[in-house]
């Protein structure tokens, strides 16, 4: 009697999460003892722009959840407004021309890892993600997001090129036709258009919401053999990492020659003005 009482409150205690990483990271690993599911935070105040040191933490991060051997990895922000801001612009800006390539390195590192990332990957977005923030959200297998947000890759709004990562992603979500205007009108949907269009799977109302939702994505492969799954998922993308293998160093070489120009330079400064003036109006 005694026992099976200390049964079922074993059952029935409240799931423990244990964390992996430590408070210097920029990351914050979360593993649910319970459900096996590794949270990964993205946790770089305000707005998570993604600079090389967020970018490193992150590679750290997926490895480490990967070696840990958790069985699922659910990718989410801190922040309650914004999953990320996309690359950080002053990093681009008047550049460290070291600084400047690590970045764009790292960003290839963590779109790779996570591409091809053995586990089942799922996107909480908790907010807006524009450009890299995109890249993150679309390179998981499934995503939520909160309402009243935007998403999408504004990149030729900017008038930058989106670099091929960005096609791959776009191409795993939407058909091709919508992939390829959206991508070529630098088009940001707000949730209710990305619900429509395919972008995300589904709108929660909280952050909690979303998290349960990609966990029970990640609850759909329990019955299914973790190596078939993860081979599965690698032969639908090898064709797409063997072209980005063959295009990296090319790819790393026109996003310098990209930033290094005049009117880039002129336009990222115009523009990272432009987004400093709306906080100043704001204040008014
Ligand atoms: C085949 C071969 C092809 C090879 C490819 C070749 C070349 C490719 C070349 C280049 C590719 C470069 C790729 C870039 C991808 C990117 O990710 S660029 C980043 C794009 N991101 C944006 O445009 C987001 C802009 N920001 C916003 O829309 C809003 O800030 C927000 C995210 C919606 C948040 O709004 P919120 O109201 O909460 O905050 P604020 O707007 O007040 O911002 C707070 C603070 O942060 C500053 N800031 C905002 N975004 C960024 C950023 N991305 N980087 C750095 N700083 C940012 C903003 O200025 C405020 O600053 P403060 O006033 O000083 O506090």
């Amino acid at each position: 009697m005694m026992r099976s009482k200390f049964l079922s409150l074993l059952i029935r205690a409240p799931s423990v999460c244990r964390s992996m990483s430590t408070a210097t990271k920029l990351t914050t690993i979360d593993v649910n003892d319970k459900t096996g599911i590794a949270t990964l935070t993205l946790n770089r105040s305000p707005i998570n722009a993604l600079n090389v040191e967020l970018l490193q933490d992150l590679n750290e991060s997926i490895k480490e959840i990967e070696d840990n051997k958790s069985r699922g990895l659910i990718l989410t922000s801190s922040n309650d407004k914004v999953f990320s801001a996309g690359l950080d612009l002053n990093e681009m800006y008047r550049p460290d021309k070291d600084r400047a390539r690590l970045l764009w390195i790292k960003l290839q590192d963590v779109w790779l890892a996570l591409y091809s990332c053995d586990l089942p990957t799922a996107a909480a977005i908790n907010g807006y993600a524009p450009a890299g923030g995109c890249l993150l959200a679309t390179v998981c297998e499934y995503r939520v997001m909160l309402p009243k947000c935007r998403i999408g890759f504004n990149e030729t709004q900017l008038g930058i090129v989106p670099p091929i990562f960005c096609m791959f992603n776009f191409l795993n979500v939407l058909p091709r036709r919508v992939a390829e205007r959206s991508l070529s009108q630098g088009q940001m949907f707000t949730t209710e258009q990305a619900l429509q269009i395919g972008l995300v799977d589904d709108v929660v109302s909280s952050k909690g919401e979303a998290l349960d939702k990609c966990t029970k994505f990640i609850d759909t492969f329990a019955k299914v053999n973790p190596l078939a799954r993860s081979l599965a998922k690698q032969q639908f993308r090898a064709a797409d990492l063997q072209r980005f293998q063959t295009e990296r160093a090319k790819d790393l070489e026109s996003f310098l020659a990209f930033i290094n120009h005049p009117q880039m330079q002129e336009g990222l400064g115009i523009y990272l003005n432009s987004l400093k003036k709306k906080q100043q109006l704001n204040a008014v």
